[in-house]
């Protein structure tokens, strides 16, 4: 099957090719599909984003858009996507309305003629119509910059971290709209560095350093986490992440929150299950003066699969 969007070992260096940004790169998004580009910053996201919108030239591979290629056909794109760039994608001295006006007209359309698809997200815009949108909260931005991005019906939208410096609540919100997009069949490949947003796709590519990590629904890639998951705290903590990391029975082990993440190596210490490594585990913590123990078997997330794949 023809995917909506196909990169093919897609290459993007900068400088003299010394700074590899996006490293042959390849994956399809199917129509309709919401799919994710996970990864920290400097991980390649802008820089794919800016080559299937058109505003960025590869150096290698290829990528086409509803069939349509990257560099031969860069008309029929830009016609065909919405694109809401991380940054800087509204006129912050025009009022809300006119921000949305403005993008209907340089598609030659007209608001009026596509509300159906964003009076979803516009009525909670609609109070503020007239106010500056230099003057909007991050989360009303960041709907103002959508619906400016839907504005001309696109087929393909393509949202680079549509939810970085957005609060909790307007995030939520966000994805709550990304996902009733799902019934306009419009494909969507969105980026965030937010772990936890993850889930919130169909499926996701997990991205480090211009490299495609894995690719596969949320929990397919929670259920390939090699091994089992133990959460571990202590009094005190400040040295305990040190010592778990030079422990033999510990395979991997990373601070998590209040909490650290490890592994148990997979080969059996004296013939020990897994079960049995958590107790002895325990019982030399204790032995080495730690108070408030606590070894739990947790069920990985996406950032627990992110950090293993980045260590293999
Ligand atoms: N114009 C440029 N010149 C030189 N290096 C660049 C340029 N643009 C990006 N890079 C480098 O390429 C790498 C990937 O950058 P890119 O912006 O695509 O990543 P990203 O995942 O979107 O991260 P961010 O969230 O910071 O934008 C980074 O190391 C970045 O410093």
């Amino acid at each position: 099957m023809m995917g909506d969007i196909v990169l093919n070992r897609l290459t993007k260096t900068y400088g003299k090719g010394e700074i590899k940004a996006v490293d042959e790169v390849s994956f399809s998004v199917e129509k309709g599909e919401r799919f994710g580009l996970i990864g920290p910053d400097g991980a390649g996201k802008t820089s794919i984003f800016r080559m299937l919108a058109t505003l960025l030239l590869p150096d290698g591979g290829t990528a086409s858009v509803s069939g349509y290629d990257v560099v031969g056909d860069f008309r029929q794109i830009r016609r065909h996507i919405g694109y809401m760039p991380g940054k800087f994608s509204l006129y912050q001295d025009l009022s809300v309305e006119e921000n949305l006006g403005f993008f209907a007209t340089v598609f030659n359309t007209s608001v009026r003629q596509n509300y159906d698809l964003i009076k979803d997200i516009y009525v909670q815009l609609a109070p503020f119509k007239q106010r500056r949108a230099g003057a909007l909260s991050g989360g009303m931005k960041q709907k103002l910059a959508l619906c400016c991005a839907l504005i001309h019906r696109p087929k393909v939208l393509f949202l680079d971290e549509p939810t970085t410096g957005v609060d909790s609540v307007s995030r939520k919100e966000f994805w709550e709209m990304l996902k009733g997009l799902k019934k306009e069949g419009i494909t969507v490949l969105v980026s965030t560095p937010y772990m936890d947003e993850a889930s919130l796709c169909e499926r996701i590519a997990l991205m480090q350093s211009g490299e495609m990590l894995t690719i596969d629904s949320p929990d397919e890639i929670i259920r390939n986490f090699k091994g089992d998951l133990y959460a571990v705290r202590a009094f005190p903590m400040s040295q305990l992440l040190g010592v778990l990391k030079k422990n033999p029975l510990v395979a991997s082990c990373f601070s998590f929150g209040e909490y650290h993440h490890i592994t148990f190596k997979d080969e059996s210490v004296d013939g020990q299950s897994v079960t049995m490594k958590e107790l002895l585990l325990f019982n030399e913590l204790t032995d080495q003066g730690y108070e408030e123990l606590e070894i739990k078997r947790i069920t990985p997330t996406i950032e627990d699969c992110f950090i293993q794949l980045m260590n293999r």
